[in-house]
């Protein structure tokens, strides 16, 4: 009997055949969580239009780890996203991002938290095209009037291995070479958390490898933390840890996944009716 069972924060536990996969994600309240959402709903539009995105997600995003949000098309992964970093409005709960309380921010509150707090990786790179490599790394330090650490600055030029392409410009530069300046614009300004969002979705395998490769030791070696949003079970194996939503729940967790126990948990949520029981 497999099913969907709601657990006594109202999210639902991954029930298959005795094989039980724990939410952590929706338990406890830990100090080290650099990003937290706790009963979040965000619900859009209203009357016959209404879609209600995320259904009382509770989910800590631990310092110094990497952790991937994994779901099908419509799950909720975005909207997720976008309601910790501050990018979207939560309907109802209360969102965290280190000892900020994000949830009640104005205009102001939330451009210095996108400022000094959290780093974005986009699918498309969003580079600005006049700009040289290295402005575009510094961009963010100098709109926010701060000057890069020089030791750290030269720890990202090195690790991204883009030394030699600082002065040329995005049109210049291969897709995954546009997406290491963004991981370095991201990176350098040491952000309490870096929020990528289908970073590898326009790159291909070898340059996707080198990308998650920087990020997972950005994780490892530097203890930055990452929240991934991704559809690839390969990209998601490089996180310590996968979160699953489904229909705008959390449902499932994985600890230490690799690609095939992502995939065989994506296959199980994306097969409703036997979940469903
Ligand atoms: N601005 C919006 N207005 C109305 N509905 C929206 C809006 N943004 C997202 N939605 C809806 O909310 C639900 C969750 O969308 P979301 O983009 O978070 O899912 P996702 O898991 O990231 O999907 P995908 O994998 O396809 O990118 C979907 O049903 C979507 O249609």
């Amino acid at each position: 009997m497999m099913g969907l069972v709601p657990d006594q924060t109202g999210a639902a536990r991954f029930d298959s055949d005795g094989e039980v996969y724990n939410v952590t994600a929706t338990t406890g309240q830990s100090a080290s969580a650099a990003a937290r959402a706790s009963d979040v709903w965000k619900v859009y539009g209203s009357g016959e239009a209404q879609v209600i995105a995320l259904r009382g997600v509770s989910a800590e995003f631990e310092r110094g780890r990497f952790t991937a949000i994994m779901g099908p098309s419509g799950s909720g992964k975005s909207t997720l996203m976008h309601c910790l970093a501050g990018l979207d409005t939560v309907t109802r709960g209360t969102v965290q991002v280190g000892d900020t309380t994000v949830t009640g921010l104005g205009d102001a509150g939330l451009t210095k938290l996108r400022r000094d707090k959290v780093g974005f990786i986009f699918q498309q790179f969003n580079l600005l095209p006049t700009l040289t490599a290295k402005e575009n790394i510094l961009l963010p330090l100098s709109i926010a009037g701060r000057k890069p650490d020089p030791a750290w600055y030269d720890i990202v030029i090195d690790t991204v291995g883009l030394r030699d392409r600082l002065g040329h410009r995005p049109a210049q530069l291969s897709g995954g070479q546009q997406q290491r300046v963004a991981c370095a614009r991201a990176l350098v300004a040491r952000p309490e958390v870096i929020f990528a969002d289908e970073p590898t979705g326009n790159l291909d395998s070898r340059s996707g490898a080198e990308v998650l490769n920087f990020l997972r030791n950005s994780v490892r070696q530097h203890s930055q933390t990452i929240v991934m949003v991704t559809h690839d079970p390969t990209a998601a194996a490089y996180a310590d840890r996968v979160v699953f939503l489904a229909d705008g729940q959390i449902v499932s967790e994985l600890i230490e996944p690799t690609a095939e126990t992502v995939l065989d948990t994506m296959k199980k949520l994306d097969t409703p009716a036997e979940v469903a029981g």
